[in-house]
């Protein structure tokens, strides 16, 4: 059976004592939801904070980004390892607010994929298309762009270890997400895609779709056929919207 799955991508969001409030209403409200998994991905510096209070609870910590490199001289960075050390599950690689505002490349998102894989991490690698693309009927080219470059990173076999989320880029943060109807044709693309290389891969892998969704529109996106859950921005930053996004699932 595939998996459902909820990531909340708390951004560069949060402190201590915020944190801990958010937390303390989010683990009652979600303890009896067992046939999902659900994420929270906090900023760096509160993992810790958010692992401690989660230990116990159906909540897997993830990241929101991660080195390409394994250590050494590379300042400000994180590696795989050290996530794996301090109890990540999951780490998403190359949102598109790292690859438009941080300039990070197919080749570099790749390289993060792989890197996630070899440190017993499950990479969420985003893909999606801008508002210039999508207007542009350039959807399809983007998404297979994108795929195939860590597909040739890291083969099809090891792209199954790893989960999908289809984020259009306009749909980030504008209130505006994609209608149920075009995100699932987006997924649906994406299983074509997958399925050039491996049909049970594409058939079994989890794709998300994140952009904007809401408790109000959360069960429409999760009803379609090939959207196998979400990655939660704004909205997960507010308990009870976020509950009802997980148990819409
Ligand atoms: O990682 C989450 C996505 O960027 C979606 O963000 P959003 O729900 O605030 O649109």
């Amino acid at each position: 059976m595939k998996k459902k799955l909820v990531i909340a991508n708390w951004k560069m969001n949060g402190g201590i004592a915020a944190n801990a409030e958010l937390l303390g209403e989010l683990i009652p409200s979600l303890s009896r939801l067992n046939r999902l998994e659900i994420a929270i991905c906090p900023s760096f510096p509160y993992l810790h904070q958010v692992s401690m209070v989660a230990t116990g609870s159906n909540i897997a910590l993830g990241a929101q980004n991660v080195s390409s490199h394994p250590e050494g001289a590379f300042t400000g960075e994180v590696s795989a390892r050290m996530l794996k050390e301090f109890g990540c599950r999951y780490v998403l690689i190359g949102h598109s607010e790292r690859r438009t505002l941080y300039a990070e490349d197919d080749q570099l998102v790749a390289q993060k994929f792989e890197a996630a894989l070899k440190a017993d991490l499950i990479p969420v690698l985003c893909v999606g298309e801008t508002l210039e693309e999508h207007r542009t009927l350039k959807t399809q080219l983007v998404i297979a762009r994108q795929l195939q470059a860590v597909i040739e990173q890291v083969g099809i076999q090891k792209i199954a270890d790893g989960v999908i989320a289809y984020e259009p880029v306009w749909a980030i943060g504008t209130g505006l997400a994609a209608s149920p109807t075009q995100a699932q044709q987006v997924h649906f693309k994406i299983r074509q895609l997958l399925a050039q290389h491996d049909l049970s891969i594409a058939k079994s892998i989890c794709l998300l779709y994140g952009g904007s969704v809401r408790a109000d529109n959360a069960a429409e996106l999760f009803a379609q056929a090939d959207i196998d859950g979400g990655l939660i921005g704004g909205a997960s930053l507010d308990a009870e919207s976020f509950t009802t996004i997980c148990r819409s699932l």
